[in-house]
């Protein structure tokens, strides 16, 4: 084996300081000088090995310290061995070993200033200037005091940051019989009991016995479910824990970037006297470690966390419990056609007892990891039970924090297999061993965790009622939503305090919400702004009184903000109910009216876009979206740079943050690196010419396009899809409306206009058959502005160009004031618009393909129908043939997610119904299009949007 080392030297030289010499500064308060360099504190030598054996290079990347400690980490690159690609004495080993991810520098936390369009959502009085001031800090970097005297305290520099943190805090206990003894617990428990009776034939009041025995056999069931279901936090573990996780990442992982305005932001919101909802962004299993890792950091109490029951496996699912897991059915019913209602009123009420005993908490909206490397779309489970403890009274209110989680390369490995159809592999101890061994032994970069501002339950209530108001007629409006003789504030202050009513609610809470359930008309608040259903009106047991905290007894588990010591457990339970009344909405409820539905729904797809747009781009992702869309035939370096530069630009410009920065050459060569041989291969380039000296022509960098590769490097690229998702849409509106190839026009001005309100017109019709890949505004935004903002931005980048107004309609029975005119634009493509838009349009190009090939397969649905599973399969077999016979171009057409969201939309648009047969969900032709040539409208609409497809 022939080996060749380049040693690099002075890490710590280079940087001019060591961690050492820094002082300490204890993790509560933040200071911005121990801002830190990832990957860039060094000791010992750093060097560079090819092992040409295995065609790679094992790179020994600058250790990181820990006290004295060397950790030494590795990783491979890909290097072509035929060639002598070599330039100039300097070997592409020197090349990437000097292209050390540079640090990222200190952006200013753009999230934290405005985090979306609506800001009167966000809690301002958490970020002031020092919050903004703040840099970025590397969680793997800890000082301790007087560290250069001490030598054991520099060895162990993570046990003693361990020990000194303070992690006792009192998690209270919710007994079982507490929650057994709810009211919404006992209605369920006696619904279940009388519907069996019936099923069984027997008249309750006939059989008391049989009665018995099934409240007997019920309450055991529940009695198991909760204790399965419950977290038992300690506080010794997430010591333990928290110092293995040091060990644990410190060699994974080059840094962990957290901004500190953002952590302190959060421990602002934690001594808040309301509870704090994490609700990450979920790409990967450490997600979970790293947030309450963090909080551990910051000296927050735990979360408890929402873990699917799939992770309640030996071992591990004892210490995920411990750390603070408690676990939940990832469908809540095992039938569809009937609910669990037993399950869902324990859940709503243990995680409703859990908030008010002052737990925070921590939920996964998308409901798993994502395949693709986009969001998904959230669920509204855990969610409503929030809201429902809102609305009810039991939470006077609550703190919101989206986050975003990003990896330069993620530690699970990658979803090829489910994308290419196969199923999932159930989750063992040995395969959860077998996993962390792999991950054990390789290096993943650099990892990024982004807080975005904390926002109120409650005022983002108050925001979505002052919405639907302004869209009723101004007489119908409720008008004692006004106080006296006040001009109701368009964003309340966040401050802003309600008058508290006798029995703890507030008058803004009782006014304020849309009623998931009917009430009586006495009950019903004149203000009532959502009207219950005329469905839910016939339900008798739904129709409970809001009972007073006086007339149910109190527990009442107050958080205190002055020690947060005491913010658990720190008021005396006096009886086992809830505060406010129990409501039967959220999960329990079974028929929650659509207005209220709505509401959740908006907040959550509000968390997910907040999250999606304070995740940092990884280097990663930046070069794997341009090698996707722009130069997938490959690239030279220097080209690629130049390329990331002007990604870069384009990322501030729309305030986005990086999680790189310095050079954008190191960033490609770290970001070739990190996506390794399978997905990036790095050649001498072919163009190479003897005059030059510049080095960086001589490398050529070549995606891999086969599949299955391409799918995981779709997956990286895929982190940029929501930010050009909108941009994606108007523009291949635009070139699909086209007759022409706009390529054959550069730098000249085609013979066609485009009119602006067709073309929007097009985008919302696109953006519609697109609604399950992509979250393109809040719902406090309007779509239609977003897409007129993009169709500026193409004037502003020179593509379109004033072209005068015309006459876009005119009725023959209207009088003149019907006429409206429609701007125009004419196109004026040069070569650097050209290759921007190309780049929107390659991205949504695959997608089409997918939607395309599946609305053509909807025709083997004529006159039959087909388990859902099957009918997907088939549509993936036929796009695989298609591949295979060179008919299609993108390889990650076949990947299975965007098939699922095909057949998701077909389904909205009822051209497909679905239903459940002895647990097979059956998919079948609505009437409507039982016919091939009903079909063809869909397929040719579909098909007009991919003729820009070249
Ligand atoms: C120091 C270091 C320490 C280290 C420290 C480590 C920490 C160690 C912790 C371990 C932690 C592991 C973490 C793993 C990560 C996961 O395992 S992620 C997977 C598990 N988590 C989740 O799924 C959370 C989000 N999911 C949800 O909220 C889902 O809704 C549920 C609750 C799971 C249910 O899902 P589902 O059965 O598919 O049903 P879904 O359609 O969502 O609706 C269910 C009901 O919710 C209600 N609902 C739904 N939408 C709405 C709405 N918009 N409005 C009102 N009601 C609604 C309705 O009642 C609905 O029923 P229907 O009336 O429609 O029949």
């Amino acid at each position: 084996m022939t080996t060749a080392a380049v040693i690099i030297r002075g890490g710590e030289e280079q940087l001019g300081m060591s961690w050492t010499q820094r002082e300490y500064t204890p993790p509560k308060s933040y200071n911005s000088t121990t801002m830190t360099v990832p990957g860039g504190s060094s000791r010992g030598d750093e060097g560079v090995v090819v092992d040409t054996t295995t065609n790679t290079f094992k790179e020994y990347l600058p250790s990181k310290t820990c006290g004295n400690t060397p950790i030494s980490t590795t990783t491979s690159v890909p290097f072509n061995t035929s060639s002598q690609w070599a330039p100039e004495g300097k070997s592409l080993a020197a090349h990437i070993a000097s292209a050390m991810p540079t640090p990222p520098e200190s952006p200013p936390p753009t999230h934290l200033a405005t985090s979306t369009i609506c800001d009167s959502h966000h809690h301002e009085a958490l970020v002031d200037k020092t919050t903004r001031q703040l840099g970025l800090h590397n969680l793997l970097r800890v000082s301790t005091s007087n560290a250069d005297r001490y030598w054991l305290t520099r060895r162990c520099c993570y046990v003693f940051h361990c020990l000194s943190l303070r992690t006792k805090f009192n998690y209270a206990n919710i007994p079982n019989k507490m929650i057994l003894r709810d009211d919404r617990v006992v209605r369920a428990m006696e619904q279940v009991v009388a519907e069996e009776l019936e099923e069984a034939g027997v008249e309750e009041q006939d059989d008391c016995r049989a009665r018995m025995s099934l409240l007997a056999k019920h309450t055991a069931r529940a009695n198991k479910l909760l204790t399965d279901m419950k977290a038992a936090i300690s506080s010794t573990l997430i010591r333990i824990t928290g110092y293995v996780l040091f060990k644990v990442f410190s060699n994974l992982l080059m840094s962990v970037t957290v901004h500190g305005g953002q952590q302190e932001v959060i421990d602002r919101a934690a001594q808040r006297d309301t509870p704090v909802i994490f609700v990450p962004l979920h790409r990967s299993h450490v997600d979970y470690l790293f947030v309450t890792w963090v909080l551990f950091n910051r000296q927050i109490p735990a979360p408890i966390v929402a873990a699917g029951d799939n992770l309640r496996i030996p071992v591990f699912g004892w210490l995920l419990r411990g750390l603070g897991g408690f676990f939940i059915k990832r469908r809540l019913d095992n039938c569809k056609s009937r609910k669990d209602v037993l399950y869902r009123s324990l859940l709503q009420t243990y995680v409703t007892h859990a908030l008010q005993a002052g737990y925070n908490l921590e939920f996964f909206i998308e409901g798993g990891r994502t395949r693709t490397g986009k969001p998904c779309m959230p669920k509204g489970g855990l969610l409503s039970v929030i809201v429902d403890a809102y609305s009810n009274g039991t939470l006077d209110d609550a703190l919101i924090v989206p986050i975003a989680i990003n990896y330069d390369k993620i530690l699970d490995g990658n979803f090829i297999r489910e994308q290419m159809g196969q199923s999932k592999i159930p989750e063992s101890f040995w395969g959860a061993v077998r996993a962390i061994m792999k991950v054990l032994s390789t290096n993943y970069g650099h990892a990024r965790i982004d807080f975005g501002q904390p926002f109120s339950l409650r005022e983002f209530v108050h925001n979505q009622k002052r919405a639907s108001f302004s869209q009723l007629p101004l007489s119908s409006q409720p008008h004692n939503d006004v106080l006296p003789g006040c001009t109701p504030p368009l964003s309340p202050s966040p401050m802003i305090e309600m008058p508290v009513l006798s029995n703890g609610r507030n008058s803004e809470q009782l006014q304020s919400l849309p009623q998931p359930f009917p009430l009586s008309e006495q009950q019903k608040p004149e203000t009532a702004l959502f009207s219950p259903s005329p469905l839910v009106m016939g339900k008798s047991y739904h129709q409970r009184s809001l009972s007073t905290p006086a007339a149910n007894g109190n527990l009442r588990l107050r958080r205190t903000t002055s020690n947060p010591s005491n913010a658990l457990n720190t008021v005396t339970c006096t009886n086992s109910r809830l505060t406010g009344a129990p409501s039967s909405s959220s999960l329990f409820g079974t028929e929650v009216t659509e207005e209220y539905r709505s509401l959740v729904k908006s907040l959550a797809v509000h968390i997910v876009f907040d999250a999606e747009r304070c995740q940092a781009v990884m280097a990663t992702n930046a070069v794997a979206w341009l090698l996707s869309y722009v130069y997938r035939d490959g690239v030279k370096l220097s080209t690629l740079v130049e390329a990331v530069d002007a990604l870069r630009d384009s990322l501030k410009t729309r305030k986005r943050d990086t999680g790189f920065s310095g050079h954008s050459r190191d960033a490609v060569l770290h970001a070739v690196h990190m996506l390794g041989a399978g997905l990036v291969r790095l050649e001498q380039s072919t163009t190479q010419t003897s005059t030059t000296s510049d080095t960086e022509q001589d490398f050529f960098i070549r995606p891999v396009t086969l599949l299955p590769n391409i799918i995981e490097l779709n997956y990286y690229a895929s982190a940029l899809a929501p930010l050009f998702a909108a941009d994606a849409i108007i523009v291949t509106c635009l070139l699909s409306s086209l007759d022409c190839d706009l390529w054959s026009y550069k730098d000249c001005s085609p013979d066609c206009l485009v009119d602006r309100e067709k073309l929007i017109q097009r985008g919302l019709r696109l953006a519609q058959l697109l609604q399950n890949e992509f979250l393109l505004v809040p719902a406090c935004a309007s779509l239609l502005t977003k897409l007129g903002q993009v169709v500026d931005n193409l004037i502003d980048m020179g593509l379109l160009q004033d072209a005068g107004k015309v006459d876009s309609r005119w009725s023959e029975d209207s009088d003149e004031d019907d006429i409206s005119f429609s701007q125009q634009y004419k196109l004026a493509p040069t070569s650097s618009t050209l290759e921007v838009i190309g780049a929107w349009r390659n991205m949504l190009a695959p997608m089409l393909d997918t939607y395309y090939h599946a609305a053509c397969c909807l025709t083997s649905l004529v006159g039959k129908q087909l388990p859902d599973k099957e009918f997907i399969q088939s549509i993936q077999t036929h796009v695989s043939s298609l591949l295979e016979k060179g008919t299609l171009r993108y390889g990650e057409s076949i990947c299975v997610d965007p098939i699922r969201n095909a057949v998701k939309l077909f389904e909205s648009e009822s051209i497909v119904e679905c239903y459940n047969h002895n647990s097979i969900r059956l998919v079948y032709l609505t009437r409507e299009y039982d016919a091939e040539d009903r079909l063809s409208p869909l397929i040719s609409e579909i098909d007009s949007y991919r003729s820009c497809i070249s």
